[in-house]
């Protein structure tokens, strides 16, 4: 018997080699006609080559976002998109750019194109996350959800290896909470399905060709399923003990996903075993916890939250924090279940087999 709410998202999709040319026409399709470019230092270069094919459509570029948006950085670049006249934005880069411009867009209303360059998804989903104090706060809204979305294969070429398996592993995690969300829907788990199939086909390439265009586009195709998902149903537990992780202790993001996901996925196999098996079969597995520790390892990711600047003495408030203010999780984990959860911190900071 199906029981389910689904709601599409309003958004424009591009997909294909070289589609990054399309984007002067992209803006006009939004009428807008002054695009602040975002990206981080490090893809700087890639601004300027939006700025260089955009012309008079280019208002500026503003090339300091950063992981987790830290609201200091937010109040700068929602000043200079005012200062500017900017009348929308254009994120090149991965999940750190495309937030900096959810938290203008935030602000400010305006329009944002994403052209990711990672697998983060942050591109297809309305969740922003901005941190103060020290702290992570992520909200959802429909004003940050980019209207135009182009994904470019080419521009993925160059990201690193390892950070190409870690922000692979970030999108199965987003499809494998799909799967067992609250709020789940069967569009959703077909995309799901097919996104950690695509993944997982592709990672192994990328791990031995990186410039592999076809592998690039498979990962880039999943990275969006998984990204559709994220953004159509809620998270859990795995969400919420990496966002404690990344945002309280400042770890970087794809790799507390890749580590968390196998111990997050066992600590759930039991309440949810039909959407477990389906990330299984999916993964080409017959266990889905150690089938995506297995995928990390076998293709020189982390697999332990020491290895990835987690200290041991942090434990403790890492589990007080993520058993605070919980999410939906198809197993419970509030304050009465904190010895499991600070149990699976310790097989996570150890790199211990899921169980
Ligand atoms: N709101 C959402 O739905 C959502 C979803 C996923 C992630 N996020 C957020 O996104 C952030 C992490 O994003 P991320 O994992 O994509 O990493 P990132 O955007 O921080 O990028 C990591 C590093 O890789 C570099 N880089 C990115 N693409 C590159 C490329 N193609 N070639 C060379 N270098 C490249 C960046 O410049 C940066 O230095 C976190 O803050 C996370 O919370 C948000
Ligand atoms: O936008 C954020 O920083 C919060 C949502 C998010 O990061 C999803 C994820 O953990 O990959």
């Amino acid at each position: 018997m199906r029981d389910f709410i689904y709601v599409g998202q309003p958004q424009r999709v591009v997909f294909g080699a070289g589609s990054l040319a399309r984007l002067a026409g992209e803006i006009d399709t939004l009428g807008a006609r002054r695009a602040l470019v975002l990206s981080t230092p490090e893809q700087r270069p890639q601004a300027e080559r939006v700025v260089e094919l955009l012309g008079d459509k280019a208002a500026g570029i503003f090339d300091r976002a950063v992981m987790h948006v830290p609201i200091e950085t937010a109040r700068e670049a929602r000043e200079v998109a005012q200062k500017l006249g900017a009348d929308c934005a254009v994120a090149i880069g991965g999940g750190s750019t495309t937030g900096l411009g959810k938290t203008i867009a935030l602000d400010s209303g305006l329009p944002i194109i994403a052209i990711p360059t990672t697998y983060a998804g942050s591109e297809m989903t309305p969740i922003y996350g901005i941190t103060e104090g020290g702290l992570k706060k992520t909200g959802k809204d429909a004003r940050v959800l980019p209207r135009t979305v182009i994904y470019d294969p080419e521009l993925s070429r160059t990201l690193p290896v390892r950070l190409s398996i870690t922000s692979g592993l970030n999108a199965i995690a987003h499809a494998a909470e799909g799967l067992y969300a609250k709020d789940g829907n069967p569009v959703m788990d077909l995309m799901a399905a097919e996104g950690i199939r695509a993944l997982a086909r592709a990672l192994p390439v990328l791990r031995q060709t990186p410039d592999d265009l076809d592998a690039r586009s498979d990962a880039l195709y999943g990275a969006w399923l998984c990204g559709s998902v994220l953004g159509n149903v809620g998270m859990a537990l795995h969400h919420k003990l990496c966002h404690t992780l990344g945002g309280s202790f400042n770890l970087p993001h794809a790799e507390v996903h890749t580590v968390v996901l196998p111990h997050a996925i066992a600590f759930n196999a039991s309440a949810a075993p039909e959407a477990v098996r389906r990330i299984a079969e999916a993964l080409g597995s017959d266990n889905a916890a150690q089938g995506l520790q297995d995928l990390a390892r076998d293709n020189g990711a982390p697999i332990a939250l020491k290895d990835i600047g987690m200290r041991a003495e942090d434990l403790d408030r890492a589990a007080d924090i993520a058993v605070s203010n919980p999410y939906w999780n198809p197993r419970p984990f509030g304050p009465e279940q904190r010895g499991e959860i600070r149990a699976l911190l310790q097989r996570a900071y150890d790199g211990a087999p899921p169980s």
